[in-house]
């Protein structure tokens, strides 16, 4: 559905040359929801952008849906970029015009007939869930809300691609959630390519399939989303699933943890897809002599499975809890011993 074969964005700047994006490729299949994740000033918004051409690539070719948009010239460009919708972190909405209004916009621009644009204003009103808010302007909204506009502009001319520029980074997290929900919603319904970029994990953990890490301009890992989090390579990467699998407090809870369990050890278990926590710890105590306690844990689902760390603690005889420990290793639960007594 789209590639970018061998991209690189300079930017030229007063202090020099500036390379935002340097030397990536991507492909990215049709219906996919496909998030790139990095810090501030990785590149990410260079590189989105440069999927509807809002930024020219310095070099390489952005395909979409087998149109090779980096050769097309302006009239053509633009009716490729109606198959592209985008959405904003601020969502550039026009603040004069109503809900109805900032919808019909981009109607009006491709030259859409009156009655059927009031009608398609209609239908995405309703499929964005802003129902009785078409007379409001956007100040009169909330974050959430202004957001749906936001989406339903985006996909009034029916595109097939739907990029996000940090769409829900201005929202807090419920609002996000239902901004989520509402992308996983419009993806499975009308069979939109989503393309999102976000510096927050909780974002790929919720919606994406496939995910991508971007470093100084470079995609470092890649992966479906599960793959990535079961085995992370990049140091960055495993900042990132750290970020959404181990509980804050876990490090200055070590040793609180130790207090409490002066004779046991200490066990930190990661799970990963469908392997589901519960069976392991019931099987634990039926089948071992030993006591199991849950310390504390962070299990979330993530689109494929759940992934999430558990810290037990186990008491008994070291006979029996070595024994529990070699049961654990041979299911698929990464385990680290953390504290002995
Ligand atoms: N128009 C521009 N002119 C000069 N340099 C730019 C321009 N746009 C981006 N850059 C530089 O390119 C690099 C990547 O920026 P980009 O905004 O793509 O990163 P990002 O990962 O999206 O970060 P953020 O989330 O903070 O926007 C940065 O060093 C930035 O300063």
């Amino acid at each position: 559905m789209i590639s970018l074969k061998d991209i690189r964005k300079v930017f030229k700047t007063k202090d020099g040359l500036v390379t935002a994006v340097d030397r990536v490729d991507l492909k990215i299949e049709e219906g996919e929801i496909f998030g790139v994740i990095g810090y501030s000033g990785a590149g990410k918004s260079t590189l989105i952008r440069m999927l509807n051409l809002l930024e020219r690539p310095t070099e390489g070719s952005v395909i979409v849906d087998n149109q090779v948009l980096s050769s097309l010239k302006s009239k053509s460009l633009r009716k490729a970029r109606q198959e592209i919708g985008m959405i904003f972190q601020h969502f550039n909405l026009l603040w004069s015009r109503t809900v109805r209004e900032n919808i019909s916009f981009p109607l009006e621009i491709a030259g859409v007939a009156n009655a059927e644009r009031k009608q398609r204003v209609e239908e995405l009103i309703k499929l964005v869930g802003l129902e009785g808010r078409g007379d409001s302007y956007p100040s009169q909204l909330s974050g959430g809300q202004k957001q749906r506009v936001g989406i339903a502009r985006a996909l009034a001319n029916n595109p097939k691609v739907l990029l996000c520029d940090e769409a829900t980074s201005a929202l807090d997290p419920k609002t996000t959630d239902s901004i989520l929900d509402l992308l996983v919603d419009i993806n499975e319904k009308l069979g939109l390519t989503i393309i999102l970029i976000t510096h927050e994990m909780h974002v790929i953990r919720k919606i994406c399939h496939q995910v991508a890490v971007m470093e100084a301009g470079r995609i470092v890992e890649q992966g479906p989303v599960l793959e990535v989090f079961r085995n992370p390579k990049q140091q960055m990467t495993k900042e990132f699933v750290k970020q959404i699998t181990e509980p804050e407090e876990t490090t200055e809870a070590f040793s609180q943890m130790l207090a409490e369990h002066p004779n046991g050890r200490i066990l930190q278990l990661t799970f990963v897809g469908e392997e589901a926590e519960r069976p392991l710890i019931t099987q634990l105590i039926r089948t071992f002599e030993i006591e199991v306690n849950i310390v504390q844990g962070k299990i979330t689902k993530i689109h494929e499975g759940s992934y999430g760390t558990l810290f037990i603690a186990l008491n008994g005889e070291n006979d029996e809890i070595d024994k529990a420990i070699s049961f654990i290793k041979s299911k698929r639960v990464e385990v680290e011993v953390i504290a002995h007594d």
